[in-house]
């Protein structure tokens, strides 16, 4: 039997010319082709043939095809071996006759020598040493052609090598190269030996080495890896002879060693080639492991195949932070798993995924998605969460701060915010603010969050139509990624934030589904502690999360959603209302926005509701707001080129606030109020609760600055401040003699302070 498995290759081959490197038999290789006769073989022969022969080819390594379709062929790759030794006996006439056939045949270069002592013998022992020259290469079998245009026209082929052979003679050099050939590889397959010569003996040996060596190296590497099972199998299965060129073309080799390995016709010569590549392997691979730090699950990770994977000298420890490393990145983020306190069914997961990720490769498309995964999960808020810091004082005084009017709305929220600092594991109801647009539905929400203390997320759900935007995507398609909500809790890192369901009458439906479906079970007190993403497979208790929606209409909410939420209605403004939503909020922010001060525009009550009553025709007040815009844009223009052409004056530096009836805000002790329009940034405060002492510092937006100490008996008042300071929101005080607002400056050397409330 032929080691190349009984195929007999044609006796003609066109020969394919590359030095990208060398195809081994038993070894599949991607080749690119470009030049005109290869490109040309591949059209005539591999792309129109039809038959299995015509995807055998001939490959020639380490010999270049020429650029040009006209230039010659270059000598094509050969091999040079030394018969040593022939020692012949024969008359000298037959002497002759086999010198001459030999010489035609292999172009051999003969070269006798006469020994004297046998000068007058009648017939001559003759001592022959041969030098042959042979064209070697590798009948391939072409299993993949693809063409592409791009940055020129070129095929890659992926060819298995079949078997060795040599060419006897060049047919034709163009439009490719075609030759007549021999089949080299047929070699008796030496597990089926019978008689065993002392030559076999000495072959038998050498193979049964190489086969011992060849199963250390498998055994040093990870054997949970499907790839190294299958090469381990392999070895037992495959015929000993065809070893050497299948672990050649495996293991780290030079070109010219692999070259060696093509050229090694004779099997003994190809098992004594290898051999030393082999123990070479080995031997790295010891240093490798040796290199490393002994962990012990990793002893048996595959070293080689990741280049650069390890630093000669360097010390791994596992407290190293350093991720540059693949090794060290996954016990990152193993120790990421452990610390991020996941429930024990999610652990298991993660535990199970991450056993998968450190048996991949980084190369397979799967490594990605297992790695995002576990990112996600380790990143979601399991068991993070803020802590309430609910008052009922301060989130009314923030809920009449930041809205006008919508008592009815107000009052509703308040009650709820009560009975959830009477019982903190409130379930439902979900409350769902509907009302034309712009009348602050959504600002509400975030009021929500800032009374309680909470991260504020808003979800839009306006024009979605497909459930898994809700639910998210199986982890087997190909892009998938978590849904809204997970991703939202993702986003703010805590379980316990404010989601605002923006929209919630805009849901769609389609053919992927009904995502006001999935919304049931999220807005479901009583089912959503275990909701479960697709993508995410395990489930995220929900139930600290508070959900509020908003919507436009009941009417294009379904009734199983609608159900499930209690409808607070926020009718229209009147016009009186917006004029003062108008001048308490839309004036101040829009003047902040377009950087202007109170001073360069005033707008009187009565524009106001001129704007409101001959350009806008709404419930809301967002057009009203937009005017508003347009007002201050058209000031600004006027301001910039006033200010190009006046100097800039002095700066004169600031003067304490003058509280009413000149007394220095410094120095001011009591209750007062500043408007938030006038702040810059967060106020920096010094809470010391227990002395019921706290002082406040805040940086306005002309340059004003206030340090304030307050002394006060009353812990009410102290906690609802403490709380409203600690989340970012400006100084409120309420409840002394007099409640005083700081507008702003008349002059750039007077700041003055105003009484508001009498
Ligand atoms: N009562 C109010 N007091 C202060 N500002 C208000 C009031 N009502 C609305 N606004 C302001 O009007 C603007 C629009 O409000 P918001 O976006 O909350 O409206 P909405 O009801 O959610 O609208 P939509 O239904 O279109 O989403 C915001 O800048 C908000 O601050």
């Amino acid at each position: 039997m032929s080691s190349s498995g009984g195929i007999q290759i044609p006796g003609r081959l066109p020969l394919l010319l590359t030095q990208e490197g060398v195809l081994l038999p038993g070894s599949t290789m991607r080749l690119s082709v470009d030049t005109p006769r290869n490109m040309q073989l591949v059209r005539s022969r591999l792309l129109r043939g039809t038959s299995l022969k015509s995807t055998i080819i001939g490959v020639i390594p380490n010999t270049r095809d020429p650029e040009h379709e006209a230039d010659e062929l270059p000598t094509l790759h050969s091999c040079s071996f030394v018969l040593d030794e022939l020692c012949l006996t024969f008359s000298f006439s037959v002497s002759l006759s086999l010198s001459l056939s030999l010489s035609l045949s292999l172009s051999l270069s003969l070269s006798l020598s006469l020994s004297p002592s046998h000068s007058l013998s009648p017939s001559l022992s003759l001592s022959l040493s041969l030098s042959l020259s042979l064209s070697i290469g590798t009948a391939g079998l072409a299993v993949q052609v693809v063409g592409s245009n791009w940055p020129k026209p070129h095929y890659t082929l992926l060819i298995t090598g079949v078997c060795r052979f040599r060419v006897s003679s060049l047919l034709k050099q163009r439009p490719f190269a075609l030759a007549e050939v021999e089949q080299l590889d047929k070699l008796e397959e030496l597990t089926s030996t019978e008689e065993v010569t002392a030559e076999d003996g000495e072959l038998q040996e050498l193979s049964q080495r190489f086969y011992q060596a060849a199963l250390q190296l498998v055994g040093m590497l990870d054997m949970s890896v499907p790839v190294v099972a299958k090469l381990r199998r392999l070895l037992d299965s495959l015929p000993r002879e065809t070893l050497p060129d299948v672990v050649a073309s495996m293991i780290r080799a030079t070109n010219k060693e692999k070259l060696q390995v093509l050229d090694a016709v004779s099997l003994e010569e190809r098992f004594k080639k290898t051999l030393p590549l082999l123990t070479r392997q080995i031997e790295g691979l010891k240093l490798l492991q040796k290199t490393r730090s002994p962990r012990p699950d990793d002893e048996k990770r595959v070293f080689s195949v990741r280049k650069g994977a390890v630093f000669p000298g360097r010390q791994f420890s596992l407290d190293e932070e350093g991720e540059d490393e693949d090794g060290d990145d996954t016990a990152a983020l193993e120790r990421k798993v452990h610390r991020a306190n996941m429930p024990e069914a999610a652990l298991k997961v993660c535990v199970k995924e991450l056993k998968r990720l450190k048996k991949m490769p980084q190369s397979m498309p799967e490594y990605a998605l297992t790695r995002n995964y576990l990112d996600l999960m380790v990143e979601l808020p399991w068991s993070k969460s803020t802590k309430d810091c609910l008052d009922i004082q301060a989130a009314r005084i923030l809920l009449d701060n930041d809205h006008y009017a919508m008592d009815k709305l107000k009052r509703r929220v308040l009650e709820y915010l009560a009975v959830r600092q009477l019982k903190a594991s409130l379930k439902g109801p979900i409350l769902c603010f509907v009302g034309p647009p712009g009348v602050g539905k959504t600002s509400v929400g975030r009021s929500i969050a800032r009374t309680l203390g909470r991260e504020f997320h808003r979800i839009a759900l306006g024009g979605v139509c497909d459930q898994s935007d809700i639910r998210g995507h199986r982890r087997t398609y190909v892009g998938s990624m978590p849904g809204r909500i997970i991703n939202g809790l993702k986003t703010v890192g805590v379980n316990n934030p404010v989601f605002l369901l923006d929209e919630v009458d805009k849901l769609g439906k389609s053919l992927q589904g009904d995502p006001a479906a999935a919304l049931l079970e999220v807005l479901d007190p009583e089912q959503n502690h275990s909701f479960t993403d697709h993508y995410l497979n395990v489930a995220f208790d929900l139930s600290q999360v508070l959900f509020i929606a908003t919507a436009n209409t009941t009417a294009t909410i379904p009734p199983a959603l609608l159900d499930r939420m209690e409808v607070l209605q926020v009718p229209g403004y009147t016009q009186e209302e917006k004029v003062e939503i108008a001048h308490r909020h839309l004036i101040p922010n829009q003047l902040e926005q377009h950087g202007l001060t109170p001073q360069q525009l005033q707008i009187p009550q009565d524009s106001t509701q001129e704007v409101i009553t001959r350009y806008t025709r709404e419930a809301g007040v967002r057009s009203l707001e937009r005017k508003i815009g347009a007002i201050c844009r058209a000031v600004a223009v006027k301001v910039a080129e006033g200010q190009k052409v006046t100097k800039p004056e002095e700066p004169v530096p600031a003067s304490p606030v003058q509280a009413q009836g000149g007394e220095s805000l410094s120095s001011y002790t009591g209750d007062f109020l500043i408007s938030n329009n006038f702040l810059k940034q967060k106020p920096t405060t010094v809470v010391d609760l227990p002395q019921q002492k706290m002082s406040v510092s805040i940086t306005c937006h002309v340059p004003l600055s206030i340090n304030y100490s307050l002394t006060t008996t009353s812990p009410a008042v102290h906690k609802s401040t403490y709380c409203l300071l600690r989340h970012g929101i400006p100084l409120f005080l309420k409840g002394g003699p007099q409640d005083i607002e700081v507008l702003g400056y008349r002059a750039p050397s007077l700041y003055t302070a105003t009484q508001l409330i009498p």
